[in-house]
């Protein structure tokens, strides 16, 4: 008799259902390591669940979770100001439909590749499910670099991206949106050629401009909604966000507007980052100057040195940088902290991390904040807050109406307040000990195990 017998299935059938999965998806994209890590982490996570529920093995219901219903690859051809001709890669990967329409962000970037996007694509199904709105999991993006390009790059760049994406997708189909290197400029321009193209002023992108049909809050919701998760899930330890410092990397969207929320709930944020290195000013990060270079200007983070005195500039990265400090919002990019750097959070004192961008930490980082009893919020719950205002974009657009900062704002609130509660309740439902990640996979996948199993062969 197996110890681990639970309702009708063994330990060890979900031990080698689930090792016999990662098997499969290795070999069939053995190149693929970002897709891998984020799936990986979620099917561990999914084992008490699969212990309680044998039909999930039945129907092999995780198999048809880490396949995408469908993949596109795509050239596009742009010419650049010198008159080159230039050519970049596209994909859009629509994952799962299980319970509304592909939702996710386009990311230009120079590393984008199949992978990536397919990790995120991944992650956007379980955070989609977690805000609670009807909306499926995707994600695009292209291997083009935006720094140093002129507008007229950018714009032509966007307009040959949309006339091949605009062939997949629709307001009730798949609702492209921004991410790294796709903000406000950007969208203008894609929704733009999306209209020259169908002729329709259908709700086709959200994170839109005010003006056409955007939703207030939508450039602040990431930002906002993470710190909104971080108060929830802080008071829920009996502690507060007042006077706590906080290292912020990025300066990004998501960065700028966790920065702000983070100030305006009395915490001192003293570091944000770019790519090339970071800004440590312990009297704390003045909110105004970075918008100017980074919104306004479009300029280096190391030019806010030039202009605040007390602030210094480094090169490398702002978690290998040895301060005290409280509260870790990594708001940059995927695998921007290592084990090493986790190690010095532990040194520095950090209680809590809370995660803007998508899968900042490696495997190894969070093993080290288990083991040392940092409380850990993650991606696809802390930065929920910019997908599900782009789903009440969606709703505005449907209705034709616009709502106004406070209604939405206090709306986002609470979903990300909820989707606290549905992590902490999963967690002391499965026993977890305040192992919000596993909580966050739980939670998320129920919803869509429901969904792919009520419609059948999915
Ligand atoms: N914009 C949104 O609504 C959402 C964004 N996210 C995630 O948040 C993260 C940041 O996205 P956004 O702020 O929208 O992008 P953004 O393009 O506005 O800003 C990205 C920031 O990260 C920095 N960065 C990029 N690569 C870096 C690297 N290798 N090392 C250090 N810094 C680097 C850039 O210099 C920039 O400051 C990404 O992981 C994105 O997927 C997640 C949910 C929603
Ligand atoms: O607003 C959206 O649809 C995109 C959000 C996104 O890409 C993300 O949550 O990572």
């Amino acid at each position: 008799m197996n110890l681990f017998k639970k309702v009708g299935i063994f330990m060890a059938d979900v031990e080698a259902y689930i090792k016999d999965l990662k098997e499969t998806i290795i070999k069939r994209d053995p190149n693929q390591s970002e897709f891998q890590e984020a799936v990986f982490t979620v099917l561990e996570s999914l084992k008490p669940v699969l212990e309680k529920h044998p039909e999930y093995i039945k129907t092999n219901i995780l198999g048809s979770l880490v396949e995408p219903e469908r993949v596109f690859q795509f050239r596009i051809p742009w010419q650049d100001d010198a008159g080159n001709y230039r050519i970049n890669r596209g994909f859009r990967v629509q994952f799962n439909s299980a319970i509304g329409p592909y939702k996710g962000g386009l990311r230009l970037h120079p590393s984008v590749n199949l992978s990536i996007v397919k990790f995120l694509g991944f992650e956007q199904i379980l955070k989609n499910s977690l805000t609670g709105l009807p909306i499926g999991g995707g994600k695009g993006g292209a291997d083009f670099d935006p720094k140093g390009k002129s507008d007229l790059e950018i714009m032509r760049f966007c307009q040959s991206f949309m006339t091949e994406l605009q062939k997949y997708i629709g307001p009730n189909l798949d609702v492209p949106a921004g991410d790294i290197g796709v903000g406000g400029r950007e969208i203008g321009y894609l929704y733009g050629q999306y209209k020259r193209l169908n002729g329709s002023q259908s709700g086709i992108l959200t994170g839109k401009g005010l003006e056409y049909g955007g939703s207030l809050a939508r450039t602040e919701a990431t930002g906002f909604g993470l710190i909104y998760f971080l108060d929830a899930l802080i008071k829920d330890q009996k502690d507060s966000l007042k006077s706590k410092t906080i290292k912020i990397s990025g300066a990004g969207n998501v960065a700028i507007y966790a920065l702000q929320k983070a100030q305006e709930n009395g915490a001192k944020v003293v570091t944000v980052s770019d790519s090339n290195g970071y800004i440590y000013d312990p009297n704390g990060i003045d909110l105004a100057t970075v918008k100017q270079i980074k919104e306004v200007e479009r300029g280096r983070i190391k030019e806010y040195a030039d202009k605040i005195s007390t602030a210094k500039y480094f090169e490398g990265s702002v978690w290998d940088l040895d301060i005290d400090y409280d509260i870790a919002l990594p708001c940059a990019t995927q695998n921007e902290i290592n084990e090493d750097q986790a190690q010095l959070m532990v040194k520095n004192g950090v209680k809590y991390i809370a995660e803007g961008a998508n899968m900042p930490s490696s495997t190894k980082a969070i093993k080290v904040y288990k083991d040392n009893q940092i409380i850990y919020g993650p991606a696809k719950a802390a930065n929920a807050g910019g997908v599900a205002v782009s789903a009440l974009e969606m709703s505005q657009n449907s209705e034709r109406l616009s709502w106004n900062f406070e209604d939405v704002d206090h709306q986002l609130k609470g979903i990300m307040e909820n989707i606290y509660k549905q992590i902490s309740d999963a967690d002391k439902e499965y026993d977890l000990g305040k192992d919000y990640q596993a909580g966050a996979n739980i939670a998320g996948f129920e919803k869509v195990a429901k969904a792919m199993l009520a419609q059948g062969l999915v």
